[in-house]
């Protein structure tokens, strides 16, 4: 069994602390992936489970063995990075035979392990081309052949995606997540794309500044968030938040014309202020002065997504099934179900339920 665990994990440069205890459990065979905006250490703790950086403290687990202060070469992971970082003057078969041939592999070993490869990633009519004969996605898939012949207990990939044109994109993520369901090894995966995180993991853990904010199933995270920060980092377009005023035990929302929502969450006192989260699939518009104006409407074909300009200046985004001919420019009355409503407290952002 080959999950990796890690306990207090933390990193430092000198006296600047990025990576704050993490305490994470990923599980033989599971599917991980790390999110979280620019800088928040997704790569740093990646490369500190591959043994490219070293851990300052705390301890990092694959299966049963301690492999804190294990060198890299030595710790059964493979990683496949954002460059492929190929060697121009061999084949594809030689530039994922390599690595094997180095450690002195035999001849016909390296032979059976790279037409395996081969096979699991579609590269058998490739095999005898050079890398600058290859598009960026073959190449990708060559680095990740390059990765399966080692035969590693995890795979750990950093924004392997990102250098990709965005419909090459779609068809890698396509083909990992059938290279997870094939070969079944632990995977940890670093992206900041938000879809490919939903895409593509059993478990995601979202960072913030070095800190796990939530760690769940993409669904739990999106039905579910903990707080507002993942609540707006999970889902396209991402969920509207307005400020709301507890009053009488409801919220009233002054942007929307002072609509007032009800909820049976645990509202703070009177008087105090809330944020109101609704997702862009929650809300409809009509004709009519409701407080906000349609500014802009995008046209993706089977679906729209609406932008308004609310009361005080709050912006929303509306998704939009409907082959609508509402003007841009038009005052407009937005409608909810009030159950379809998230509040977060507005000082510590976190969910209240
Ligand atoms: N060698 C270093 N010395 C000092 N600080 C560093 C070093 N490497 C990274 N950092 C800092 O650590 C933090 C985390 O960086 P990291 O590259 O892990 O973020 P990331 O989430 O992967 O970001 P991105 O999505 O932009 O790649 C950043 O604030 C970065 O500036």
């Amino acid at each position: 069994m080959s999950g990796v665990t890690l306990t207090n994990a933390i990193k430092k440069y000198g006296d600047v602390q990025v990576i704050h205890d993490i305490d994470l459990q990923i599980d033989h065979g599971e599917f991980c992936v790390f999110v979280g905006p620019s800088g928040c250490g997704k790569s740093t703790l990646l490369r500190m489970i591959a043994g490219l950086e070293e851990t300052t403290s705390g301890e990092i687990r694959i299966g049963e063995r301690d492999v804190t202060r294990v060198d890299a070469s030595e710790r059964g992971v493979a990683m496949v990075f954002q460059t492929y970082a190929l060697y121009p003057h061999m084949t594809v078969e030689e530039n994922m035979g390599f690595g094997l041939k180095m450690n002195g592999h035999p001849k016909a070993a390296i032979k059976e392990k790279v037409s395996e490869a081969s096979r699991i990633l579609k590269l058998d009519d490739y095999l005898a081309r050079k890398p600058k004969a290859l598009s960026g996605g073959q190449r990708q898939r060559v680095a990740i052949g390059r990765a399966i012949v080692r035969g590693p207990e995890v795979f750990l990939f950093d924004e392997p995606l990102s250098n990709l044109d965005a419909e090459l994109r779609v068809d890698m993520r396509v083909e990992i997540a059938r290279l997870h369901k094939e070969i079944g090894a632990t995977m940890i995966y670093v992206t900041h794309d938000q879809v490919e995180a939903m895409t593509l993991a059993d478990k995601i853990v979202v960072l913030r500044a070095g800190v796990i904010e939530q760690v769940g199933s993409p669904m739990q995270l999106y039905n579910d968030p903990d707080n507002k920060f993942v609540a707006g980092f999970i889902g396209s377009p991402a969920m509207n938040f307005l400020e709301g005023t507890v009053e009488d035990r409801k919220v009233r929302v002054p942007s929307l014309a002072d609509r007032v929502v009800s909820t049976d969450v645990a509202l703070p006192e009177d008087g105090s202020k809330v944020v109101v989260g609704i997702r862009p699939q929650h809300l409809t518009i009509a004709p009519g002065n409701g407080g906000a104006t349609l500014d802009l409407r995008e046209r993706l074909g089977g679906v729209s997504y609406d932008y308004l300009i609310a009361g005080n200046g709050e912006k929303l985004i509306v998704e939009n099934r409907e082959e609508d001919t509402l003007p841009e420019g038009s005052a407009v009355i937005v409608s909810f179900d009030d159950k379809h409503c998230m509040f977060f407290d507005a000082e510590t952002e976190q969910r209240l339920r």
